[in-house]
C-alpha cells in the first residue's frame, strides 16, 4: 500500500528540476553526472547510488548504461571510472523534469532519500542570475607566463631536432571560487550558450571534487545503428574580431601551421584504423567549425560497425586513440615523455576522455577539454596548444588564454 505521505510524493516528483536532485545528490555524497550532448535538447542526470565509482575496463559495447571517466595518463590495459546508472533522469531544455529511468526500484533507501532531500531543495532553489562569484586573484602568477613560453621555446627546439613533430602543451589557471557560486547554475547556463559542445558537470565525492566543461571534440561514438564516429580537431583561432562580432565561416582563411597541426591528427587517427586492418572509412573535411569563441579545423570519420560486424569497434579504437594528438603529440611516445618531463604539473581529468556509455543504446565519450575542477574553494582551469616547428610562444600562450576564456567569459558574466 503506498501511503498517502508517498502518494504526494510521488505527485511532487514532477516539480522537481534538475537543480534540485542535483544539489542532493552532491549533499548525500552520490557520484553523478549530469550532461547535454551537441545538437540536443535533453539534459541527463545520472546517479550511482549503490557501487560509488567503480574501476573497469572500458569495453564500451559490453558496459551497462554508465558514465565514463579516465585521466590523461591512461594505458590501455588499465581501468577507468566507471559510475552505474543506477538513476537516470531526462529533463527538458529549461530543466523541468520528463523521465526517471530507475533501475534500483522505488523502495530503495537510497532513492527515497534523494528524493525526499530533493524535495525539501526546491524551497531554496538557487537563482540562475548573478552568478559571477570568482574572485580574480588581484595579481596573476607574474612568472606562468614566462614559464610556459620557456616550455613553448624547448618543444619547439626539440622538434627541429627531429625528437618528434608535435606536442600539446598545458597550464592552468586558479581562482578563488565565492561561497554562492553554483556549479548547477554555471552548467545550465554553459548548455545554453554552447549547443555544439558536450556540456557537463560531474561529481567525484571520493576526490571531493567536480569537473565542469564544455568540449567539442569528441574521441568516440557508437550508436545503437551500427554508426560509429571520431575527430580530428586541430588548429585555432578567435571566432571574433576587435569589435566583437563574430566573422563569418566562409571569411576565415587557415595558416600553413594550423593546416599542418589538422592534418597531424587526421593521419594520426587513419594509422589507427590501418593497425586494425579497417579501410571502411568516411572521411569528411577538414572544414571550418566554430566551439565558443573559437574556429577550429574539423576532420570527421565515420564506420559502420554493424556492416563490418565489429562491435568492439568503440573500445579497441578508444584503446587506439587515447591520447590522439590532439592532445598529446606525434609520435606518441615520444611526445608523451616530453609532456611529463617538461610541462610541470598534473593534468588530472584534462585531456583524459569522460561521458556516457550505452544511455538508449549510443555511447559518447568525448575529450575532457575546456573543463575546470572545482575543489576546496578553488577552481583550476586547463587548457593547452599544439605546438609545432613554427610556434611562437607569446601566440601559444594566447591560445591557451582564449580557450580558458570559453568556460571563464560564460559561467562569470550574470
Ligand atoms: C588542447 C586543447 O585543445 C585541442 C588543441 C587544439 C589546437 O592546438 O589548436 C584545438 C582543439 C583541441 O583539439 C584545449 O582546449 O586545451
Amino acid at each position: 500500500m503506498v501511503s498517502v505521505k508517498e502518494e504526494k510524493q510521488v505527485s511532487d516528483l514532477v516539480l522537481l528540476q534538475a537543480e534540485d536532485i542535483w544539489e542532493a545528490l552532491v549533499s548525500l555524497g552520490y557520484p553523478g553526472a549530469i550532461w547535454k550532448l551537441p545538437h540536443t535538447r535533453d539534459i541527463k542526470l545520472l546517479i550511482s547510488i549503490r557501487d560509488g565509482i567503480k574501476q573497469c575496463q572500458p569495453d564500451i559495447e559490453k558496459l551497462s548504461p554508465g558514465f565514463m571517466l579516465s585521466p590523461f595518463h591512461w594505458e590501455e590495459t588499465e581501468n577507468v571510472s566507471f559510475m552505474e546508472g543506477d538513476i537516470i533522469i531526462t529533463f527538458s531544455e529549461t530543466g523541468m523534469l520528463q523521465n526517471i529511468d530507475n533501475h534500483i526500484g522505488e523502495e530503495h533507501p537510497g532513492f527515497k532519500k534523494l528524493i525526499r532531500t530533493a524535495l525539501a531543495g526546491i524551497g531554496r532553489r538557487s537563482k540562475s542570475e548573478g552568478i559571477n562569484h570568482f574572485m580574480l586573484p588581484g595579481s596573476e602568477d607574474p612568472d606562468a607566463r614566462e614559464r610556459f613560453k620557456r616550455t613553448v621555446e624547448l618543444a619547439v627546439a626539440a622538434i627541429r631536432q627531429n625528437h618528434f613533430h608535435k606536442v600539446v602543451l598545458s597550464r592552468t589557471k586558479e581562482l578563488d571560487i565565492d561561497n554562492n557560486f553554483q556549479p548547477i547554475t554555471a552548467f545550465q547556463k554553459l548548455a545554453g550558450v554552447y549547443p555544439h559542445a558536450f556540456v557537463s558537470l560531474v561529481n567525484l565525492p571520493e576526490n571531493n571534487e567536480l569537473w565542469l566543461g564544455a568540449t567539442p571534440e569528441l574521441l568516440v561514438q557508437q550508436k545503437s545503428g551500427g554508426e560509429f564516429k571520431t575527430m580530428s580537431l586541430a588548429g585555432t583561432q578567435p571566432a571574433k574580431n576587435e569589435n566583437g562580432v563574430v566573422v563569418p565561416k566562409y571569411d576565415i582563411r587557415w595558416g600553413e601551421k594550423e593546416i599542418e597541426e589538422q592534418a597531424l591528427v587526421s593521419r594520426y587517427i587513419v594509422e589507427c584504423f590501418k593497425k586494425i586492418r579497417l579501410r571502411e572509412y568516411k572521411e569528411t573535411g577538414p572544414k571550418t567549425v566554430l566551439a565558443g569563441n573559437l574556429y577550429h579545423l574539423r576532420t570527421d570519420f565515420e564506420v559502420d560497425s554493424h556492416a563490418l560486424h565489429f562491435p568492439e569497434l568503440p573500445s579497441v579504437m578508444l584503446r587506439l586513440l587515447h591520447p590522439t594528438s590532439a592532445v598529446c603529440g606525434t609520435p606518441k611516445t615520444a611526445s608523451l615523455r616530453f609532456i611529463t618531463d617538461i610541462e610541470g604539473y598534473d593534468r588530472s581529468f584534462y585531456s583524459g576522455f569522460l561521458g556516457p556509455v550505452q544511455i538508449e543504446g549510443d555511447s559518447n565519450i568525448f575529450v575532457n577539454l575546456r573543463t575546470v575542477r572545482l575543489k576546496d574553494k578553488k577552481a583550476t582551469f586547463y587548457a593547452g596548444a599544439g605546438i609545432t616547428e613554427d610556434s611562437i610562444p607569446e601566440k601559444e600562450w594566447e591560445e591557451t588564454e582564449m580557450k580558458i576564456d570559453t568556460l571563464l567569459q560564460v559561467i562569470t558574466k550574470s
